[in-house]
This record gives structure tokens, C-alpha cells and sequence, in this order.
């Protein structure tokens, strides 16, 4: 996918745009998530340009990652929003996103929460459950507001993915099912303060097919139909987002061929179509950037270990997620096969098993196609401060987060007082 054509050797030394990683490394230390805005930007347009003429609006999902200056970035390319949080909402506002193209989902949105959204005016509440439109309808009462709202259809589709990033079939928590959905909408009379808008679905992420797409895209229709026969007109349709990205061999459709498949799945429809990709945005487009601090041989195994661990990137240990690892120098060191860990107490801090390299002790690691779920899902587990962030634009690196430092880790604690 497009991305990965942004970091890539000149002279068997990787780069990223017309940036050597190795600059990155020495101005700015290691570990430290390195992203491409040239390939953020193409993505993004790659998603917006295969709508064509086709009335839509992009909600990237913040949660892929939430960096400021990359959710202003898609701001100002003219993105919208799926946030399922407060601090997200927040996030959204302080990048200078627009809350009126920002859509709310999750299943536990507290009272608190949905007040900073009624005030800040979002495009619409993805509401997962009765019980919330419920105290949905109670706080924009209370606050003398009309709530706009899509219900989350769980249409109870297989998305063919890693079962905990599944999310539409009928025993996971999310989303509504149909029926009940349509009994709900028809029920708008009982809520003085709901406005119903649309109708929204997500099935899961890192889908590497077009039919579970294809599945959930015709049953939101079916149910569309029933609703407008029943005179119930809503603004649009928001098909999630789920979109895979290549991490290893895995063959994948590319983001015009998946919009084109929405679109024309979605063709006799008058309603604008809203889409919430978050890893197919970012994912390619950012790489993790460590430094082998030693390579330990043992009778059984090989290992490199590495300054970044499971707590700046958590999917290998989460999911058994494989992200290639690439040296940034290719030379000349003997060929082995390594296990590439971080420094943290576990033996699920890995970032690659059995990889072939060429290594030597201080040599710089890529961690690939890290620019999704990596930061966001980072921790500070084992008291590690949290990884730097940067951003290169052609040949210009930008920090975008500086390295936490061990005072910030420990500004909100305090021994007891007697
Ligand atoms: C409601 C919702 N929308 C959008 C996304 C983004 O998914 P992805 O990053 O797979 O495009 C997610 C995460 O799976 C989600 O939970
Ligand atoms: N965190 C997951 C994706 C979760 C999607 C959120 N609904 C990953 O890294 O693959």
C-alpha cells in the first residue's frame, strides 16, 4: 500500500521521505515513532478522490492514532471524526478538527462525556445500546438540546479477522441488533430530545477481504429500506471503517477499490455516505525507530535486544501481530536468526520472532507499518517513559511529541502525607 513506498533505501540506508532514519536517531534518540505526512496525505486523498462526485464524509478514527499535528493534518485536508472518548473529543478540538463532522461511538459513554459532545455540537452520536439513547435523551433534555443520533447496527457478520478486533458479529459487544434497531427507530416518539440522523455499523479492523464489507453494506440497506417504507427519512449511512493494510504477505484491496465497492454497493441511495477508516490512514505511513542496545547468544536462541518494547508497541505481545523489521543500515553482519525483544520482564515482549538478519550491536531497527494502534495503545509499563514522535516532510523533520520525561511520569503521584 502507498505508504510503504516512502521509506525506502538509497544506498542500502533506509529513509523516510529524503530523511536518512539514521538523522532521525541521533537528533531526536530512540525509540521514537517516525511518520511520513507525504504518505498521510496521499492516503487520505487516495480515500476522498475514489468517492468522486459521491455526497460523503471521511471520519478518520482517532483512536489509530491521536497525535495532534497528524489529526490536524487531516483537518485540514477537510477530514471529519470517529472519536470514542472525551479526551478523544478534546484532541479532535485542540488539532482544530471540526466537532460538526465528528461522530461519537463506543458503548460506555459516560453522562460527562456526552455533555462535552452535545456542547461542542457533533455531527452525531453513534448510539450502541437503548439504555444510552435513554440518558441521551435525559441530558439533552436537561440541557435543552436535540441530540442527533445513528444507531450502531450489529448486523452479525463474520469480518474474518483477529477475534479480539472483531467487532459485528452477534455476540460481541457492540452495536445493536437489527431488529431491535428497527423497533428503536420506530420508537423516535419517545424521545423528545433524539433527533435519528443515520444509520451506522462497524464490523472490526484489519479486514484483508471486500465480501464482510459487502455483507454488512447490503444488510444496513435492507434495514434502510424498511425504516424509509415506514416513512423514516435519515441524512446518512456510516459504514464504519475495518480496512486492512499489508503488514507481511497478506494481499489486500486497495482503498479506491474498497470505496468504489461501498459506493457502488450504496449506489440507489440518496443519503451521504460516512466511512471511519482509522489503521488504512495511518498505518503505512509510520514506522518505529529503535536502536539494538545488546545481541545475546544462548545455546537455544538468538535474541536482539532492542530499546523499544511491548509498551511502546503492543501488537506483537496483544495479538501475535507480525510487523517486518528492518535494518536501516543494511551491511554486512553475519546472518542469523533472531528474536527481536525489548528490555521489559516478560516473554511477551517481543517485536518479531525468528527474523533473518545481518546485526551488529548498536545497529538501528525499522519496526514497520507501526503507524497505526502503535503510540496510541502505548503504555508506561516497567516506569518507561513514552516514545518521541516525529514527523518528516520531505526533507525536514518535525517533532510532534517530545519524549516523556521521568518528572511527567511521576508528576501525579504522591506518597501519603503522615
Ligand atoms: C467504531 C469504530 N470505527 C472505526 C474504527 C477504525 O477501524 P480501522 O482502524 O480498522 O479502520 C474502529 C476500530 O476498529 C471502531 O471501533
Ligand atoms: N488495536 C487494534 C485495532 C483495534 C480497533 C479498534 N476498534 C490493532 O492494533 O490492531
Amino acid at each position: 500500500m502507498s505508504g510503504f513506498s516512502k521509506f525506502v533505501y538509497y544506498n542500502d540506508e533506509l529513509f523516510v521521505e529524503s530523511v536518512p532514519l539514521k538523522e532521525i536517531a541521533e537528533e531526536f534518540g530512540t525509540p521514537c515513532y517516525v511518520y511520513s505526512r507525504s504518505a498521510l496525505t496521499e492516503a487520505y486523498k487516495e480515500f476522498d478522490a475514489a468517492f468522486t462526485n459521491r455526497d460523503h464524509l471521511i471520519c478518520f478514527a482517532v483512536k489509530a492514532n491521536s497525535n495532534i499535528a497528524i489529526l490536524n493534518l487531516f483537518a485540514q485536508l477537510g477530514s471529519g471524526f470517529d472519536i470514542v472518548s472525551g479526551g478523544e473529543l478534546q484532541r479532535v478540538i485542540k488539532a482544530g478538527g471540526d466537532p460538526g463532522k465528528t461522530v461519537f461511538s463506543g458503548v460506555g459513554k459516560t453522562l460527562f462525556e456526552m455533555r462535552m459532545a452535545l456542547d461542542a455540537n457533533i455531527l452525531c452520536f453513534n448510539v450502541e445500546s437503548e439504555i444510552e439513547l435513554i440518558s441521551l435523551n435525559h441530558i439533552a433534555k436537561e440541557m435543552n438540546k436535540i441530540a442527533p443520533v445513528s444507531l450502531r447496527v450489529n448486523p452479525d457478520v463474520d469480518a474474518k479477522t483477529h477475534p479480539y478486533i472483531s467487532t459485528g458479529l452477534k455476540e460481541n459487544k457492540f452495536g445493536i441488533p437489527t431488529s431491535e434497531a428497527e423497533r428503536i427507530y420506530h420508537s423516535a416518539h419517545l424521545y423528545s430530545n433524539i433527533r435519528f440522523v443515520g444509520l451506522d455499523c462497524h464490523i472490526g479492523s484489519q479486514l484483508t477481504k471486500l465480501e464482510p464489507f459487502m455483507q454488512a453494506s447490503k444488510k444496513m440497506l435492507n434495514l434502510l429500506k424498511t425504516l424509509q417504507a415506514q416513512n423514516l427519512e435519515i441524512d446518512h449511512l456510516d459504514l464504519g471503517g475495518g480496512l486492512g493494510i499489508r503488514y507481511n504477505d497478506e494481499i489486500l484491496p486497495s482503498i479506491s477499490d474498497y470505496v468504489s465497492a461501498l459506493c457502488t454497493s450504496t449506489h440507489q441511495l440518496k443519503q451521504r455516505l460516512l466511512i471511519e477508516p482509522g489503521r488504512s490512514l495511518v498505518g503505512n505511513a509510520g514506522i518505529l525507530l529503535t536502536r539494538i542496545e545488546y545481541l545475546k547468544h544462548t545455546p537455544a536462541r538468538n535474541f536482539a535486544i532492542v530499546d523499544a518494547a511491548m509498551n511502546d508497541l503492543m501488537r506483537p505481545a496483544l495479538y501475535n501481530a507480525y510487523h517486518e523489521i528492518l535494518p536501516v543500515n543494511k551491511n554486512s553482519g553475519e546472518i542469523k536468526n533472531y528474536q527481536i525483544v525489548g528490555p521489559v520482564c516478560e516473554t511477551g515482549d517481543f517485536l518479531g520472532h525468528d527474523r533473518n538478519l545481518g546485526l551488529n550491536n548498536g545497529d538501528l531497527l525499522a519496526i514497520m507499518s507501526a503507524g497505526a494502534y502503535g503510540m496510541s495503545m502505548s503504555s508506561n509499563y516497567n516506569s518507561r517513559p513514552r516514545a518521541a514522535e516525529i514527523m518528516v516532510d520531505k526533507n525536514t523533520s518535525h517533532i510532534i511529541r517530545q519524549r516523556e520525561t521521568i518528572d511527567q511520569l511521576f508528576s501525579n503521584e504522591h506518597t501519603l502525607s503522615y
